[in-house]
């Protein structure tokens, strides 16, 4: 169904309220679409449902980005919650979903597709569900499966994506006429910072060609780098699989005279992985993150730490993040991958051989070092419990969107909630570690490790600035 649209980019749709409220709305079909016709939510006669009070969210619920306030704060930022409404814009019989994923794997994208079919078939009774191989060239290079409960049952079980993923391949003029093409209302897009833009701009055509179309994003990333939400789904996983390389590591470390355990964990922009991994752990002695500059040589510097640690201890266990450092390696890689991402030379390979030159060229000690990058393993896995219940809710949020008639926005968990989020707040930049923040001070003092930074180096980030991990007091209460 098309009508006429204002061809314009949509503006973001603040809307104000007293003592300083702003709710970033998400756009809705009737925003381009009036005299859509609306039904009753099928949810209501549910019968898994009859008993919950109060199933259908508030017209009026919003959630706050930011829970510590003063008693002077104005009220702030707040996104719509979540969750199924009293009035449905799509019949169920006249649903065409369709679920992609794209960009990199990630834990939980299996229970993430699967909980879509489900929610749709078993909340909506929608029947229709396509799945678009291989990420977003898939709309229009590959096949497409058909989806039911059937079909993507024990899914969550595995690793990976059913459907396939790739980088690049994001035409967006191909892509909206193969969703127009074949009659596709829903469209549920999962994947990283990438992705939500690409979907930005899917559902600005989709807009602008007046087509009535829910674009519906689910952010996933093991690096954690998507901004505004709590963390990404998949994470958790990631952390807790990075584990088992860091205890290898302790032990090979333990294990021989002057050892040293070296372990390179994913995280391009982001040391996340890295931060958690080394938090949750509490045998490393030194963490190296993209967003903390360190430096080899000389007094303060990583050599000077190292010696002191095995001349105290007889052995250490280093994390280094794949982004950390990069500007350190002589030959700095231009080369980027198919969406435009920067492939970053391997910067774990070059800290041991900078180590091993150093112990041999510089000093009497005679050292051991023991290097484990796990690389994929620990994102080519399923989804831990937590990351699993995490998709489930996830999914299960986009499909209400979606049947309410939201549109252009980013299922995701503010402050512990489900929220609708504007595009635009996703894709504007990267959530990085802030290093000015408490949790890295709690890093550092776990580790003892210097931080290779003077007060005087550290430009103050602004307090929005913060990552949400941080500072909405929920995953990480300061
Ligand atoms: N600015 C953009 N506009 C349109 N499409 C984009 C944009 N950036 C990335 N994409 C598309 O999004 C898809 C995924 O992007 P990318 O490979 O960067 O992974 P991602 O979603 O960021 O996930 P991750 O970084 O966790 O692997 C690709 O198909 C890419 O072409
Ligand atoms: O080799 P690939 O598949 O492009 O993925 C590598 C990248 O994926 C990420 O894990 C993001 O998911 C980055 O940390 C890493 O650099
Ligand atoms: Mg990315």
């Amino acid at each position: 169904m098309a009508s006429s649209a204002s061809p314009e980019t949509p503006k973001p749709k603040i809307i104000p309220g007293p003592g300083g409220y702003v709710l970033e709305d998400v756009p809705h079909l009737l925003d381009y679409i009036p005299d859509l016709p609306v039904y009753t939510n099928p949810l209501q006669d549910n019968p898994a449902y009859s008993v919950v009070k109060q199933y259908f969210v508030h017209v009026d619920d919003t959630v706050p980005q930011k829970i510590v306030v003063h008693k002077d704060s104005p009220r702030g930022v707040h996104f719509r919650r979540a969750g199924p409404r009293q009035k449905v814009y799509f019949h169920s019989d006249d649903v065409h979903a369709c679920i992609v994923t794209c960009g990199s794997l990630c834990p939980g994208l299996n229970t993430v597709i699967r909980e879509i079919v489900c929610g749709l078939y078993h909340m909506y009774g929608v029947k229709k569900v396509l799945g678009i191989d291989g990420g977003y060239r898939g709309f229009y290079a590959k096949n497409t499966v058909h989806l039911n409960p059937k079909v993507v049952n024990g899914i969550h079980k595995r690793g990976g994506t059913i459907l396939g993923t790739s980088r690049g391949g994001h035409d967006t003029t191909k892509i909206v006429d193969s969703i127009q093409d074949r009659g596709i209302n829903q469209v549920y897009i999962i994947g990283g910072d990438g992705t939500q833009r690409g979907a930005s701009v899917i559902f600005e055509e989709v807009r602008r060609r007046g087509l009535k179309v829910s674009v519906v994003g689910i952010p996933k990333t093991i690096d954690n780098d998507v901004p505004v939400i709590d963390k990404s789904f998949g994470f958790d996983t990631a952390v807790e699989e990075a584990q088992r390389a860091i205890n290898a590591a302790h032990v090979e470390a333990e294990s021989s005279e002057n050892c040293i355990g070296l372990v390179k964990l994913m995280g391009r922009y982001s040391g996340f992985i890295a931060m958690y991994a080394t938090l949750a752990s509490r045998d490393v002695d030194c963490c190296l993150m993209p967003e903390s500059p360190f430096y080899l040589e000389g007094p303060g510097g990583l050599f000077e730490y190292i010696e002191r640690r095995l001349k105290e201890n007889g052995h250490m266990v280093l994390v280094i993040a794949e982004g950390a450092g990069q500007e350190l390696l002589a030959e700095s890689s231009t080369q980027k991958d198919a969406s435009g991402n920067k492939l970053l030379q391997d910067v774990g390979l070059w800290l041991s051989q900078r180590i091993k030159e150093h112990f041999s060229k510089e000093t009497m000690m005679t050292i051991n070092l023991k290097y484990i990058d796990p690389t994929y393993m620990i994102r080519a896995i399923p989804s831990n419990a937590s990351d699993n219940v995490y998709c489930t809710l996830l999914a299960q949020s986009a499909v209400h969107g979606a049947m309410a008639g939201y549109t252009g926005y980013t299922s995701g968990l503010v402050n512990g909630r489900q929220t609708y989020i504007p595009f635009y707040r996703i894709t504007e930049k990267q959530n990085k570690v802030v290093i000015t923040d408490r949790m890295w001070a709690r890093l550092l003092s776990s580790t003892n490790q210097p931080s290779f930074l003077h007060p005087k180096d550290i430009i103050e980030d602004e307090v929005d600035e913060a990552s949400p991990l941080f500072d909405n007091g929920n995953c990480n209460p300061s």
